[in-house]
Parts: C-alpha cells; structure tokens; sequence
C-alpha cells in the first residue's frame, strides 16, 4: 500500500477536482436519500385513506398535501420522486466529471512521468529489462492506478458518504429492522472481493494469452519470409492453435465464475430484501412501524446494495493498484547512472583518446576491453579493425558513452568524457550504428531526423542522399524521397538502408562520425564511392570507421587491429602489410575471397 503514497502529489495537484467530486457524491447522496423518504409518506397517505384514519401528523408532506385529492397528492409524490431522481442524475453525471476525470488527468501525468525517466535511462537498463517488460509498466500498470484514483476513491467516497446518511436514519426508525436488513451486506462484500480476486486473475491469464498470440502473429508476419523460405506454415499454425486453445479456455473459465457470480450477487440482494420485508411485516403487524417504513427501508436496501458490493470490488481494485505501483516506483527509482555533468558548452574539436582503458559490461560481466590505449588526432581518419565480438562496437560504446569505463581514461580533446557536455558530444558526433533503425516514416523524413535545426531543405536531404551514394536508388521508386518506409524499412534493401542511415548521419554535419560496421551490406564499389564523398565532406573532422573488412579502412590514415579487446597491431595500411601479421592475413584472405566472386 505504501507505493501508492507515489501518487499523492498527483491527487494534491488536483486537490481542487477531487474536493468538488466529493462535494457532487454528497449532494447526489442527498437526492437519492429523499424519494425513499417521499414514497414512504406516499404508503402512509394510501394506507390512511383507505383505513380512514387521519395521516401522521409528524408526516412533512402529509401535511403539505392535505388539502389535495387522493388521486393528486400520489401525483404529486410521484412527480417529486422523479424530479429528485433527475436531480440525483445531474449530480452523479458531475460527480464522474470531476472524479473520473481527474483519474484520466492522473493517468496522463503518471504515463508522462514514466515516459521521460526511461528515455534519461541508461543503455544497459535496456539491456537488462524486456521492452514488454517496460511497454507495460506504461500502459497496463497506470491503467491499473488509474482504477484506484478514480474508480477506488469515488466508490470509497460514496461508500462513506452514504453510510453516514442512511445508517442513522435507519436506526432512528427501528434497530432491529436495521440489523436485520443490513445482516446479507458483509457476507455480499467478502464474497465479492473472493470472486473479483478470481476474476481479476482469471482476466489476466486471458489477458496474458492473447498477448502471446499478438506476439506469434506480430513474427509470424514480419518473418514471414524466411518462415516461408523454412516451409514453416503448418508448425505456426499449429503453434497458433495451440494458443488459441489454451485462449478459449481460460476465456471459457472466466465466464463461467461470471455466470455463477452475478446470480449468486443477485440472491444475496434478494435475501436481504425479503429479510427486510418479512422482518418489517412482523414490526408493523406490533405497531412499531408503518407501512411506509417498509417501503422506505427497502429503498434504503437497494441503495446500500452496490456501494456495500463495491467495498470487495474496491479493496482488490486497490491491492491490484498497489502492486503495479510498486512496479511503476521500481522503474521509477532506477537511477540514471550516466548524467550529463553540465550544460556548459564547450568548443568540439574532436580530438579522442583512450588512456588505459579496460571495460567489462555490467549486465554481462564480459570484459569486452582491455587496457586499450589509442589517440585520435582532430581531422584523421581512424579506423578500427577486428573478428566479430573483438571489442570494435563497446569501443563506440565508450566514445558515445552509453557506458562509463571501469579502469582508465576517455578524454576528449583532452577533457574527460564524464566530465564535459555529453548532449553536446552527442549532437556533434555522427552515428551510423550496426544495426540500422529506419522510422516507418518516409525516407525524407528518416533522413531529417539526423538535422540538428529543425527541417531541412530538400536541397540539403538531397545532398546527403548523394553523399551516401543512395540519390539514384531513391529518385527511381514511385514517390522518390516521399515513399514510405514500412515496418523497420522492409522495402528497401540492406545496403538501401544503410545508406539512408549514412545519410542520415551525413547531414547532422558532425565534428566526429562514426561508422560502425555499416557497410557491410554494400558492394565494394559503392563503398569506395561512399568513403571518397566522406573524405571530402568530412574534411578537417574526425571519422571513425570500424569494420572487419579491411577495403573499407585501407585509406584510413591510421588503422589499429583488435583481438579479444586488446590491440594487436596499429600503424597504416602499407605499414601493417608489411608486418605481415594479422592484418596482412586477413587482407590476404579478403582478396582472395573477392577474387573467388569475381570469378563466379
Ligand atoms: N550490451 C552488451 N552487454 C553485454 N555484453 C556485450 C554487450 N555488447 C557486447 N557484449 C560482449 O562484448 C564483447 C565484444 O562485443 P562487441 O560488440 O564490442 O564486438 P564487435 O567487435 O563489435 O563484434 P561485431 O563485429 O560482431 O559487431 C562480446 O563478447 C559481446 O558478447
């Protein structure tokens, strides 16, 4: 329960909504408490008009009506009646106006809250928790804490209010009757917070199953490819029937405790109403009451009924907010270990280096670095080469610093990386990562999203788009810059996409790109073409290319090779071809494998 104290300052910003919905339960209270009262009156008039006798004279209405006819008096009451009834609705339509209302408000604040903290949360917090993990503490655990500020307090509200109205007139009129017509409610409350706990559970297992179908459909379809090309259809399909089997019948089940709840709900409020009409029979018959009473009491029933109801209904609706804040308040207490230090700028040349620096991921322990040292001299050409899980991209990582290093130094232009703007270091740096990420927006868009003020003009996109050797591919679809990336860009080839990645990077104009193995899917004269454009638009900036194809890093003014996340060779292209070390082995290698192609 404690979690919840999260929203308090929630429920005080709009302290002002909250109030007035309480005021609107009291008034609606109000309305729905006279007519129980008026139809007594109305009993008592029938019945002493047709025994005769003269009507209570403690009777408000009776004698208000006196000197009207029979048959215009029960109008009248009845008119009353109807007005209060209108009148309870207007106040009930307000009372959800400002309470539900204000949940809805909640909601959006609560998602926002969540929203801003994951996007300051540090790479590895992606790593370590599922992005369905992190989906629903957005949209299912808010909507469970929506129910509790909205629905939980506005029952909980009118729960109390009407208890303190309708008890003590109840007593007033006759204890026994009270305790004997109140005796079904508490048995109805318990019943109902164990069936809503089954439900509630019941739901969730349905919930949860067919979000498992979402998810097996979802990759059915987007690897629906290779699930052809594998000959795969009848193993989904029956993989899809067994989903859906295990879906119907917990559907089945929940409709079933449905089925069962609410006539069981319905004879317990049954009960109580013949309770009250046999025990109130048997007090008229002593002349305790009157007729009226009875009639009244069994208003005063049916009105205890549904709020007496939602006591089980609200105390589940609370436990379930509980344990979804206590989620939400998880997330939200994940500290943001890497922070921007200052928001002092600072004049970027692009001067890095690495001074000792060894590094072991957190989430993994793997020690992807070890005591790497290297410089990177403003306006060079750097690159890094090595075999796959080398070490090349965690030292991206680094530079980026999605990750602070465990031992050593990252300065840049002699500064250290955790101590200078890192929003300034990540604006000027130009990052064409591994794997591409295209919106499904158009590519005129993908590209722009690289442009650091606001929208580019179609001349600067363009210019990218050449630079990235991708201008002719895009000029030859249909609608040209304007067509549509679908889901991740599936219209487009691999290397299509690349390129729409560099030029995304490209037109950020960048003091530091860096490529990280992006060219792989580009054929070896196209990223000539591509690496000759960047020479001339990366003139006097610093570029980063990292690949484990040595054509795309022979020109590079200074190459270093990796293994296992040590450096094991470094000098030029020429240089290391004379080692005739690793380097020279996998250029011998590389060439050879180019000219098996060329021959095929
Ligand atoms: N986010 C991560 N969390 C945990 N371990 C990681 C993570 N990223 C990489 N590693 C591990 O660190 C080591 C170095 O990986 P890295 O991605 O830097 O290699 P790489 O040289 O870029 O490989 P490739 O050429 O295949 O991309 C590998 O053993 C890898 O499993």
């Amino acid at each position: 329960m404690k979690a919840l104290k999260h929203l308090n300052k929630y429920l005080f910003k709009y302290k002002f909504r909250l109030l007035l919905g309480v005021l609107f339960v009291i008034i609606s209270n109000i309305f729905a408490l006279y007519p129980a009262q008026i139809i007594r009156e109305t009993f008592n008039l029938v019945e002493s008009k047709l025994s005769g006798t003269k009507i209570d004279s403690t009777s408000y209405l009776g004698d208000l009506f006196q000197n009207l006819s029979f048959g215009k008096a029960v109008l009248a009451f009845g008119t009353i009646v109807f007005g209060l009834a209108i009148a309870k609705g207007i106040f009930t339509f307000f009372m959800r106006q400002t309470i539900i209302i204000m949940s809805r408000l909640i909601e959006f604040d609560l998602k926002n809250e969540i929203f801003n903290h994951f996007q300051h949360l540090d790479t590895s917090f992606y790593k370590e928790n599922n992005t369905g993990d992190i989906m629903n503490r957005i949209s299912d655990d808010v909507t469970k804490v929506r129910m509790y500020v909205g629905p939980g307090i506005m029952y909980t509200v009118n729960l109390v209010c009407l208890f303190a109205m309708v008890i003590p007139v109840m007593f007033s009129i006759n204890v026994k009757l009270t305790l004997y017509s109140l005796t079904p409610l508490p048995i109805l409350s318990i019943i109902i917070y164990y069936v809503s706990n089954r439900i509630n559970k019941q739901s969730e297992r349905v919930q949860s199953k067919l979000s498992d179908i979402t998810t097996l459909s979802q990759e059915t379809y987007s690897g629906i490819r290779m699930l052809k090309s594998y000959v795969k259809e009848n193993y989904f399909i029956s993989k899809l029937f067994k989903e859906n089997e295990q879906y119907r019948s917990n559907s089945m089940n929940l409709v079933r405790t449905n089925a069962v709840f609410f006539p069981v709900m319905m004879l317990l409020i049954g009960l109580s109403t013949i309770f009250t009409i046999y025990v109130g029979g048997m007090e008229y018959i002593a002349g305790n009451i009157t007729i009226g009473n009875i009639l009244e009491f069994v208003f005063y029933i049916n009105m205890l009924t549904w709020p007496v109801t939602a006591i089980g209904w609200v105390t589940s609706i609370v436990q379930r907010a509980a344990a979804s804040q206590t989620r939400i308040n998880e997330f939200l207490s994940t500290p943001t270990k890497i922070k921007n230090p200052t928001t002092e700028t600072f004049d970027l040349k692009g001067n890095i280096k690495f001074k000792d620096v060894s590094f072991t991921y957190p989430e993994s322990g793997i020690t992807a670095i070890k005591n790497v040292s290297f410089e990177i001299k403003s306006g060079e050409t750097f690159a890094i080469v090595g075999k796959t899980g080398s070490g090349k991209s965690s030292i991206i990582n680094l530079i980026l610093r999605n990750y602070d290093v465990n031992n050593g130094e990252v300065l840049i232009d002699d500064n250290n990386i955790d101590a200078i703007n890192l929003n300034q270091l990540r604006e000027n740096i130009g990052f064409v990562p591994q794997e591409v990420f295209l919106f499904s927006d158009t590519i005129e868009n993908n590209i722009a999203f690289g442009y650091k003020n606001g929208l580019p003009d179609e001349n600067i996109i363009h210019d990218a788009a050449k630079n990235a050797a991708i201008f002719n591919s895009i000029i030859e679809f249909p609608n040209k810059f304007k067509t549509k990336l679908g889901e991740r860009g599936i219209t487009l080839s691999g290397g299509q996409k690349q390129r729409v990645s560099i030029a995304r990077a490209i037109i950020k104009a960048p003091k530091i790109l860096i490529f990280d193995d992006c060219l792989s899917a580009v054929d070896t004269e196209t990223e000539d073409i591509i690496l000759n454009n960047l020479e001339r638009v990366m003139k006097n900036k610093t570029s980063l290319i990292v690949s484990h194809r040595v054509s795309s890093v022979k020109n590079a003014d200074k190459i270093l090779v990796i293994d296992n996340g040590e450096i094991i060779e470094e000098g030029t292209h020429q240089s290391l071809i004379e080692l005739e070390k690793v380097y020279y082995k996998m250029y011998q290698q590389q060439l050879l494998e180019l000219k098996e192609e060329k021959v095929k």
